[in-house]
């Protein structure tokens, strides 16, 4: 499989501290890949990085054959590498439909944005029938679905999501799972960060754990250890 996204030794942080220590990762053209580990370990650092919102120190990010380490992040959504932002993000006067719309005012985005809205309201019926209504009426879950689907309409190459399920009901977690299912089932390159490692085994070919800034392991599906094992490897780091 070509790789579509390719992260080379990436060293990235704040001011003056360092979080990414070298970073290595991969995403083949297709593939859907997961990345969990423990809280403040660095995993928003790297999608941020990988996005253009924050300017690696070292390494080399290569997206489609092309270099993009340091592009602005708008030449970044241009070429198709597209991160999800959090629902709250939204501007909350506009309608459902019309922020879709809005969404897809890129060149990449225009052509064919009818029938990308049209596959957007069959992932999200939600979206279909508040299509009239103000995004800042809808509840926490449906905002996450609007900027999914946001995403979506830009046309994604690879499709960035962190911790889209976050706080939300079982019910409107289960919706919204469902829908990531089917948009790596359509075929769209996907990094997904989320803590449910059974949900990411699920969704994708491979795993990364990235602990301390660093991949502590990577995780075939086909070869994964059972789940007591992913658990004990995830708490016993987390613990120290
Ligand atoms: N804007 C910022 N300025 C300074 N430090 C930051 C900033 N954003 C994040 N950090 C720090 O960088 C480290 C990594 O944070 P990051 O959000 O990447 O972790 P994470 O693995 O995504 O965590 P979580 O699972 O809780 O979302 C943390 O120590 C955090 O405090």
């Amino acid at each position: 499989m070509s790789r579509l996204l390719d992260v080379q030794g990436v060293r990235a942080g704040y001011a003056t501290v360092p979080v990414l220590h070298g970073i290595d990762l991969h995403v083949g053209d297709g593939e859907a890949i997961g990345l969990f580990g423990p809280n403040g370990h660095g995993k928003t650092t790297l999608l941020h990085t990988i996005s253009g919102l924050l300017t690696p120190t070292s390494g080399t990010i290569l997206f489609d054959g092309q270099d993009i380490t340091g592009a602005k992040p708008s030449a970044i959504v241009a070429a198709g590498l597209v991160q999800a932002q959090q629902g709250n993000t939204l501007f909350g006067d506009m309608g459902v439909e019309e922020t879709l719309e809005l969404a897809a005012f890129s060149p990449r985005a225009r052509d064919g944005w009818q029938t990308r809205l049209e596959e957007v309201h069959s992932l999200f019926p939600r979206l279909a029938e508040r299509r009239r209504q103000r995004a800042k009426t809808l509840s926490g879950g449906e905002r996450q679905m609007l900027s999914i689907g946001c995403s979506m309409m830009c046309n994604p190459r690879l499709l960035i999501l962190d911790e889209p399920t976050l706080g939300l009901s079982p019910r409107l977690k289960a919706e919204l799972r469902d829908a990531i299912s089917e948009i790596a089932r359509r075929g769209v390159p996907l990094i997904v960060v989320e803590q449910d490692v059974e949900f990411l085994l699920a969704l994708a070919g491979r795993l990364y754990l990235v602990e301390q800034g660093e991949v502590a392991s990577e995780i075939d599906r086909d070869n994964a250890p059972d789940h007591q094992e992913i658990m004990d490897m995830y708490f016993g780091k987390q613990a120290h």
